[in-house]
């Protein structure tokens, strides 16, 4: 009898009144949608992208935008013009303010009036960069006392990207300036809660899941582990003796990459595939290889340092009960760089993607 009213219910719709048909209407399209939700579900991967601030988790994200989504439109380019100004006064406040607390002489005692400018400057209300402060930058960049300032950025925090904003100078204070993409990958602005990302691979959809990398923001990465696939981690290798700023308060630290290492050696107890990307490659220059490798009578090189960070992370990804390396693939990177990025982005996706679909049987 129920099997009968059943049968009834859903096929023949002749006897049903209005609303009854509309219900039915209603409760089919609901399943479909379902179903095909399920069915997309089954192939997204979510990948939630961890790091310390400034390790180039948002730039990883922008460049995925580029290389396999919607890109960045004139519009959207626009979007950053205030943000690259508010860069270059974030620049000269930090390089200005340091050469005071470094006691650095300015060459040219009349830039000491340029540096002071800059001192008194309200970061978040500047939208435009007036010629005035452009001559008054152009001045300072060429003090000798302001180079020898900002060769010495490790002892103070100085936004990455300066030196690019100081090449590009007059391109950026142009009347009709609007950021390149490029311009939109040197960017800097802390990224605050959780942002996500989707774009399609070969009929996968892959969700990039972005948090906030400062110490203030960490705590709110344990939310983001549900339904997660895979891990990408990134360290920044440009900090290897860079003094930390952390909620305000400088934190001195000879080798910051330990400091990765031990919210990485909590990362690793989640049994998640880990693709290790280290960031800032160009950074492996002759000081780091010093700190780094240890004597062994043979030339240091790049190579050489990239062995060695990647061993000391692999040995922190061994278990403690089967003695076996974890699912870490380890990659070196320069973020800013989109043809970098594509290269390494498609070995990631070729063998650890693709495998962790086949172990949660979606492929
Ligand atoms: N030169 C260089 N700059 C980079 C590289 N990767 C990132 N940057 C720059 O470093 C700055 C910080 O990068 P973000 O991607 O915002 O860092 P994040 O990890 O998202 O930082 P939080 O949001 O604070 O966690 C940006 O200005 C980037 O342009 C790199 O490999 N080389
Ligand atoms: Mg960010």
């Amino acid at each position: 009898m129920g099997v009968c009213w059943r049968w009834c219910y859903t096929t023949c719709v002749c006897c049903l009144s209005e609303d009854e048909k509309n219900a039915i209407a209603i409760h089919n399209e609901i399943k479909r949608i379902l179903a095909d939700q399920k069915k997309r579900e089954r192939r997204e991967i979510k990948v939630l992208l961890l790091g310390t601030g400034e390790s180039g988790k948002t730039t990883f994200i922008k460049q995925m935008r580029i290389i396999h989504g919607k890109g960045f439109s004139e519009d959207d380019r626009r979007g950053y013009t205030k943000l690259v100004f508010q860069n270059i006064f974030t620049a000269m406040k930090a390089l200005t303010a340091a050469m005071n607390t470094l006691r650095i002489p300015y060459a040219n005692p009349q830039n000491e009036i340029y540096g002071k400018q800059f001192q008194e400057v309200e970061i978040c209300q500047m939208a435009h960069l007036d010629r005035m402060y452009v001559d008054a930058i152009r001045r300072l960049w060429a003090d000798e006392g302001v180079k020898a300032c900002y060769s010495r950025r490790r002892e103070y925090q100085l936004l990455d990207s300066t030196e690019y904003y100081m090449a590009n100078l007059e391109r950026i204070a142009a009347p009709d300036f609007i950021p390149t993409a490029q311009d939109v990958l040197r960017v800097r602005f802390p990224t605050t809660g959780i942002n996500d990302y989707s774009f399609s691979v070969e009929k996968i959809t892959l969700r990039i899941v972005d948090v906030g990398g400062q110490k203030s923001e960490r705590r709110k990465w344990i939310h983001c582990f549900e339904n997660v696939t895979s891990l990408i981690f990134l360290a920044s290798l440009s900090e290897y003796d860079q003094v930390l700023e952390e909620n305000n308060k400088e934190v001195s630290v000879s080798f910051a990459p330990v400091l990765f290492l031990v919210s990485f050696k909590i990362l690793i107890n989640i049994n998640k595939f880990i693709i290790l990307i280290f960031n800032y490659i160009l950074a492996l220059t002759p000081p780091l290889l010093c700190g780094l490798v240890p004597p062994s009578g043979k030339r240091r090189d790049a190579q050489d340092a990239m062995d060695f960070i990647r061993n000391m992370y692999k040995q922190r990804a061994v278990s403690a009960e089967t003695k076996e390396c974890k699912n870490i693939y380890p990659h070196f990177t320069c973020a800013t760089d989109t043809n970098n990025i594509r290269k390494v982005f498609n070995d990631v996706k070729d063998t650890v993607l693709i495998k962790s679909l086949q172990e949660y049987g979606v492929l």
